[in-house]
């Protein structure tokens, strides 16, 4: 960036002694304009990279511009360029451009749509893009979003080049059927459109292409970001814990996150090219309307064309937005009905059992039918809106093609004007229209776009908010010498702060099977919970054993969309155990009919039992070998024979396993050494009392 503005300095001091001196006459607000630039682009460049890439292409196409007008003026282009690259308004609208884009990375809202995109334009991961014509190319993934979104601006400030050449094209086509000269139309068709209409085909190819890689690649970035975050520290679970600030993740991270990349993209993009076209094609306009009087008087007003052209862009959107204003609430409404018959049927998808047994399918259809009726009745009051809006609008695209002859016609009939210049207003006013009525109408995306962004920051908010808590908690786990699993002077809270358990020490001893029993609430699962490091509320010391390895089971296990090997094996790797192994411990788990299977994909959560999914968690446990084995009622739905065929087969098979088990049934003591019994004093503090002997099995 500093390199750039030097650069960018000397070629404005030098045109700028060019033109002092006289050598190369150009008018001295073009390089003033350069310097003014440069000034701006060496303070910006600690502003934001995602500005700074707008801010550096600018530049870049102002050279361009002072390349060209140099180069016609010292005799190197030829031709008619009257008008065609205005010296006043590129230089006017360069330097405005630049300082505008400087004072963006001051507005707040600006700012955090930077911060996340710069996320990616930033990153410094290694990474690698095929390039047609040359290859794989290695570079930092940030790198490569960088030179797409500058060359992707590039292309797009060419195409709005092409559209000003064009604009030329048509003036001296229609100059030349005026005129009757038949070479002078038969070169501006072949010499001058084909060319150009070639080289505007291939770069609207180009960038749709590339426009799609960087929005993939720039999603898939901040995808693999964000889960990464949510996941990153059991910030997941924290933020549930918490419960502030971060409803429906999967939302953000799937809908916002692409809504963000494409509006982010289409909207920055969109507005610069919206405003190159505006200043290039005013400028036209205005050279246009010179000496054009008031029609019916003699009072002549600069860039007469241009004031017309924005008041009929005005007055258009002023009546686009009377009409139809109502379709934003419309259609806010036709998203909330929609969601709620979606989530109608997701319910009946997940109560499809309990809806069965009661017989509740006719209840369902009337009220599936209702919900759906409401999607009806407010799509046929946006149909009936929709209809007022296409009519005006319909109408005033059709005025769009006369207006311009009207205003235009009297000045070419008293030939004030060719009709080569005629056809150029028509260009040019619907250009300046179309580019005006976009600024004005954007506000509806805007205002979206402002939703997704305060979804994501939202979702920023609890994930910090989740982390710091797990950062900052007093609840140390601590790896320590020896084998044994140490709690020390132990406070459990709740996420309110208020005291749930306490234990001055407690010390579990490696091969001793211990039972934790407990009134309902006292603290059983949560004391686990702090054992296994997530739960973050509370003082103390739990001391673990030095690399040894722990698993938790709880009541209800979580079973992962996919294949049966996934579903035994998870969470670690399919690949690390043979078929032979996963198919044995299924077996040792009473689960023999399901042991054959493992290739077999569908939602076993939903298929297997409470109990069969149960025994599938024990089968996990039987590959996995932990050290310590934490059954958190993770056997409660086994019939008692079932369950005491369980317990014999983990001690059985993992010998080397300590197993601390929270149970209810009385039956469970006989597989067990000693029992710990969760009291609960007056207060509602819980306290583990330890009771040394297992009570006998009655
Ligand atoms: N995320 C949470 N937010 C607020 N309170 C919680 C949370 N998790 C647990 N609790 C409360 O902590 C207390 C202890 O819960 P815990 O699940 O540890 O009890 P338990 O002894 O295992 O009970 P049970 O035998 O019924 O499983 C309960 O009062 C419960 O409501």
């Amino acid at each position: 960036m500093i390199k750039a503005s030097i650069v960018l300095a000397l070629v404005g001091l030098g045109v700028l002694a060019a033109s002092v001196s006289g050598t190369v006459a150009v008018p001295f607000y073009l390089p003033l304009s350069t310097l003014v630039l440069a000034g701006i682009m060496y303070i910006g460049r600690s502003i934001p990279k995602f500005l700074r890439i707008f801010l550096v292409m600018l530049s870049a196409t102002h050279l361009v511009l002072v390349a060209l007008i140099l180069g016609s003026r010292v005799g190197l282009i030829t031709g008619d360029y009257t008008g065609y690259v205005p010296p006043p308004s590129a230089a006017l609208g360069a330097t405005a451009f630049g300082a505008l884009i400087f004072g963006l990375a001051f507005v707040p809202v600006v700012r955090t749509i930077c911060r996340i995109a710069d996320r990616y334009l930033e990153s410094q991961a290694d990474s690698v893009i095929r390039i047609p014509f040359i290859g794989l190319v290695r570079a930092r993934e940030g790198t490569i979003g960088t030179w797409m979104i500058g060359i992707l601006i590039a292309m797009n400030l060419a195409q709005v080049a092409l559209a000003v050449r064009f604009n030329f094209y048509f003036r001296d086509l229609f100059n030349a059927l005026e005129n009757k000269d038949a070479t002078a139309f038969w070169y501006q068709l072949f010499i001058i459109f084909a060319p150009l209409a070639a080289v505007h085909v291939v770069i609207a190819l180009t960038e749709v292409l590339l426009q799609n890689v960087l929005l993939i690649r720039w999603r898939a970035y901040l995808n693999t970001y964000y889960v990464g975050e949510w996941l990153g520290n059991g910030a997941h679970y924290r933020m549930q814990l918490l419960g502030r600030g971060a409803d429906n993740p999967d939302q953000r991270i799937s809908e916002d996150l692409r809504k963000f990349v494409e509006s982010t993209y289409s909207l920055s993009v969109g507005l610069m090219n919206q405003a190159a076209t505006l200043v290039s094609f005013v400028a036209i306009l205005w050279t246009i309307s010179a000496g054009f009087t008031f029609p019916g008087t003699n009072v002549e007003v600069p860039g007469l064309l241009v004031w017309v052209c924005a008041g009929y862009a005005i007055l258009g959107t002023w009546l686009t937005h009377l009409i139809g204003r109502p379709l934003i609430g419309l259609n806010f409404e036709q998203e909330r009905v929609e969601a709620n018959y979606r989530f109608s049927l997701a319910r009946l998808r997940e109560y499809t059992e309990q809806v069965a047994l009661l017989s509740g399918e006719p209840a369902e259809r009337e009220g599936l039918a209702h919900r759906f009726s409401q999607i009806v009745d407010n799509y046929m009051r946006i149909i009936i809106r929709l209809i007022k809006l296409n009519t005006f609008t319909l109408s005033y695209s059709q005025a769009n093609v006369v207006v311009p002859y009207i205003l235009t016609a009297p000045y070419y009939f008293i030939g004030k004007i060719s009709l080569g210049q005629m056809q150029q207003v028509v260009g040019a006013f619907s250009r300046v229209e179309s580019a005006l009525t976009y600024f004005i109408t954007i506000y509806t995306t805007l205002a979206d776009y402002k939703a997704v962004l305060d979804r994501l920051t939202t979702f920023e908010g609890a994930i910090a908010s989740a982390q710091r808590v797990g950062g900052e908690s007093k609840l140390a786990i601590t790896e320590a010498a020896g084998r044994e699993l140490r709690l020390k002077n132990l406070d459990v809270r709740l996420p309110d702060g208020s005291a749930l358990l306490h234990t001055d020490a407690l010390t579990f001893r490696p091969g001793e099977r211990t039972l934790m029993t407990g009134p309902s609430g006292s603290g059983k699962s949560t004391l686990f919970r702090a054992i296994a490091g997530i739960w973050p509320f509370g003082e103390g010391e739990v001391l673990v054993p030095e690399g040894q390895t722990m698993m938790l089971l709880p009541q209800r296990p979580y079973i992962p969309i996919g294949t049966l090997r996934d579903a035994v094996t998870y969470p670690g790797k399919a690949e690390t155990y043979t078929d032979a192994q996963i198919a044995e411990a299924l077996r040792a788990a009473k689960l023999p009919q399901i042991a054959e299977r493992l290739d077999e994909e569908r939602a076993w959560a939903q298929t297997l039992s409470l109990g069969e999914q149960q025994r599938l968690a024990v089968a996990r446990a039987l590959l996995a070998k932990p050290d310590w084995l934490f059954l958190d009622e993770a056997t409660a739905a086994l019939d008692e024979p079932t369950e005491a065929e369980i317990y014999r087969i983990i001690k059985e098979q993992l010998p080397q396993t300590t197993v601390v088990s929270i149970g209810h049934r009385s039956t469970l003591a006989a597989y067990h050494d000693r029992r710990i019994d969760m009291k609960k004093t007056e207060s509602g503090l819980s306290t583990p009392v330890d009771l040394r002997q297992a009570v006998p099995a009655e």
